[in-house]
């Protein structure tokens, strides 16, 4: 079955995430530490007429760490360039970008931990003294070139703030880590993209949806796409509770917004009887990356209190065992 609640890490899949992407920060919900301090430090460095000190955003997919990076350039009124770390092979990629840039701009690095440890060595100087040192040829004839460049505000995000290497963490003027969504604020951000998208959603369905989306505006999002479609296909005007609730069912997306994989972890869990289980077990049991258990599966399931990580593995929490107790994840729910 296709995971509904899977979640892309590229960008670029669609135009919807274009539109619906918010530019101000009224339409950006939630994260109110975040944009409280953000606004306060672009204002503070507009005032000052400099480049806002470097910036990084951590925690799992969807969350909004790429948008938020949009609404800061557009509230310093700069420019923004953005590449993901893989895409930098080559000292040169990273100077042919930096040599681009101009007073104030943004250089937004998508997936900073995968950084080569040589691109990486390059960045300090140009994050620290906005410095470009590149070496000239080989051997004897080798020279270092230093190239003056104009005072810019680096941006990384990262699902995996943990990969980070020290020096290139410290060298970020400021760390945020991005939380999960409570469902109130999930139904303001489907409430309002169903403005955009011009169907309107009722307000109990735009909580439905968000209930089920994983604390996460970009399954929020996705869902509430789908949801449309059964809408349309219905000629109903608006989305309604009724019609929210039996698409959710038919898409397979239980009432926690649990998915597959997430109800084959907790079962794996479950069935350990309190005996804490090492992640390349759970990897191998659920066919499923190591990445992707710790960044994507489980930061969720921590978050509301579903699993435990020890220093000796991960456990099943009472409010998993309670949840199996009741009935909420039968077998052959996602069939
Ligand atoms: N606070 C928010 N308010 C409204 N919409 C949001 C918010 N945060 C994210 N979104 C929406 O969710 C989608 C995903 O957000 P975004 O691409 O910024 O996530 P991300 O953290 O960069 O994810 P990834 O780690 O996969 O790159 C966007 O299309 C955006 O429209
Ligand atoms: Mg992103």
């Amino acid at each position: 079955m296709e995971r509904m609640v899977e979640i892309e890490r590229f960008e670029g899949e669609g135009s919807y995430e274009m539109t619906l992407r918010p530019s101000t920060w009224d339409e950006y919900i939630g994260q109110e530490k975040i944009k409280k301090n953000l606004r306060v430090f672009i204002e503070a460095s507009k005032k000052r007429g400099e480049a806002l000190d470097h910036i990084l955003f951590f925690g799992p997919p969807g969350l909004g760490k790429t948008t938020l990076a949009n609404i800061i350039s557009t509230q310093m009124g700069a420019n923004i360039k953005t590449t993901a770390a893989p895409m930098i092979e080559k000292a040169g990629d990273l100077a042919a970008l930096l040599t681009n840039i101009e007073e104030g701009d943004i250089l937004f690095i998508d997936e900073i931990h995968r950084m080569s440890p040589a691109i990486e060595e390059i960045l300090y100087p140009a994050m620290e003294d906005f410095r470009l040192d590149i070496i000239i040829g080989s051997g004897p004839a080798a020279q270092t070139v230093k190239i003056d460049l104009p005072r810019f505000t680096l941006i990384g995000a990262t699902t995996r703030a943990g990969m980070l290497s020290n020096p290139l963490r410290e060298r970020f003027g400021m760390h945020f880590r991005m939380q999960f969504y409570t469902p109130e604020e999930l139904g303001r951000i489907v409430t309002q993209a169903s403005h955009k998208l011009e169907k309107r959603s009722q307000k109990d369905a735009a909580i439905e949806i968000a209930r089920r989306s994983r604390g996460t505006p970009r399954i929020a999002l996705r869902l509430l796409r789908r949801v449309r479609d059964f809408a349309e296909v219905e000629d109903e005007a608006e989305i309604t509770l009724k019609r929210a609730r039996y698409a959710l069912d038919e898409l397979g997306v239980n009432n926690l917004g649990f998915d597959e994989q997430d109800i084959r972890l907790l079962e794996l869990l479950v069935s350990a009887k309190n005996k804490p289980m090492g992640l390349s077990t759970i990897s191998a049991a659920l066919s499923e990356d190591e990445g992707t258990i710790e960044d994507v599966l489980e930061p969720y399931l921590i978050a509301n209190g579903y699993i435990e990580r020890t220093a000796r593995g991960r456990i099943a929490t009472q409010k998993s065992y309670e949840h199996f107790k009741l009935g909420g994840m039968k077998e052959g729910l996602f069939e």
